[in-house]
C-alpha cells in the first residue's frame, strides 16, 4: 500500500539526529582501557578519540597526533594560559589533559567521543557536561594479574611499573563515581560488553532528539 502524505516515517539517518555522547573509558594503569579503546575505534565509525595532550614521552609505536600530543612542559603551561584544556591533570609525575577543539560543536552534530582519562578527568568533565558523559570503569581480573600485564606490556622499567602498581588502588578506589563497572578478563568478552553499553547509551531518550517530530507526528 502507498504511503500517505500524513504517515510518518523515519529519514534514514534519523539516528544521527542526536546528540553526540563522551565516553569515558577509565581504569588502573595496565588493566586494558587503551586495548579496548583502539578495539572500539576500529570497530565503531561513530566515535572517535580525543586525542590528549601529555607532557609524557611517547612509548613505542604511538604516534603523535593519533595516540596524544606530546608536547613540553613550557607548551603545556602556556595551552593552560590560553584556556585550552576541557580539563588536566596530573598523573604519575606528567601531566595530561583534554583539548577543548571543537569537541562542543561536534557534540551538538551528533559525533560521539572516546575518553581515555583518568578519575580525575572523568570527574572534571561530569561537573561541566552531566547529559553527555557515559562513564565506564574496567577492571582488572585480580592485582597479580595487573602486574604480569604491565610486565608483559615491557614499556616500564620496574621502578614506574611499582609506582602504577602502587597507584592502582587509590585508582581502583573511585570505582563507585562510575555509571558502568566491567572487569577485562577475556578482552573480547569485556570488549563486547563495552561496546553494548555504547549501543544502549545512544539509543537514551534524551539524546535522541531526531525522534520528537516522528513522535508527534504519531500522536496526532
Ligand atoms: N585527566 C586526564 N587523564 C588522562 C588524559 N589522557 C590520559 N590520561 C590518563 O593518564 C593515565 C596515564 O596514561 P598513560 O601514560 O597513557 O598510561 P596508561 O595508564 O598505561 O594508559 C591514564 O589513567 C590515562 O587514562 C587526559 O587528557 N586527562
Ligand atoms: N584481557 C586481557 N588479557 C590479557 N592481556 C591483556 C588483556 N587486556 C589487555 N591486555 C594486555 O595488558 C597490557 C596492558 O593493557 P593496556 O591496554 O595498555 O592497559 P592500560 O591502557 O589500561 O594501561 C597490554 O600489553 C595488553 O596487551
Amino acid at each position: 500500500m502507498a504511503e500517505s502524505a500524513s504517515t510518518p516515517s523515519l529519514e534514514p539517518d534519523a539516528d544521527l539526529h542526536r546528540r553526540g555522547l563522551m565516553f569515558i573509558l577509565s581504569s588502573p594503569s595496565g588493566a586494558g582501557k587503551t586495548t579496548i579503546s583502539r578495539m572500539l575505534l576500529d570497530a565503531d565509525e561513530e566515535i572517535r578519540l580525543s586525542v590528549s595532550v601529555t607532557t609524557r614521552q611517547p612509548r613505542p609505536g604511538e604516534i603523535e597526533g593519533v595516540h596524544y600530543h606530546f608536547v613540553s612542559d613550557v607548551e603545556f603551561d602556556a595551552m593552560i594560559e590560553e584556556d585550552d584544556f576541557y580539563e588536566w591533570a596530573p598523573v604519575f609525575g606528567h601531566r595530561y589533559g583534554t583539548p577543548k577543539g571543537r569537541i562542543r560543536t561536534a557534540l551538538k552534530q551528533g559525533q560521539d567521543f572516546l575518553f581515555d582519562i583518568d578519575w580525575q578527568g572523568t570527574q572534571q568533565l561530569y561537573q561541566k557536561d552531566q547529559q553527555d558523559v557515559v562513564r565506564v570503569f574496567i577492571l582488572p581480573p585480580s592485582i597479580a594479574e595487573l602486574r604480569r600485564r604491565l610486565e608483559g606490556r615491557a614499556t616500564d622499567d620496574m621502578g614506574t611499573i611499582d609506582a602504577r602498581m602502587d597507584r592502582a588502588r587509590s585508582e581502583i578506589s573511585h570505582w563507585d563515581a562510575y555509571d558502568y563497572v566491567v572487569i577485562n578478563d577475556d578482552v573480547d568478552s569485556c570488549f563486547a560488553k563495552v561496546r553494548e553499553i555504547l549501543h544502549a547509551e545512544r539509543m537514551k531518550r534524551q539524546r535522541q532528539t531526531g525522534l520528537i517530530p516522528f513522535v508527534r507526528e504519531l500522536m496526532t
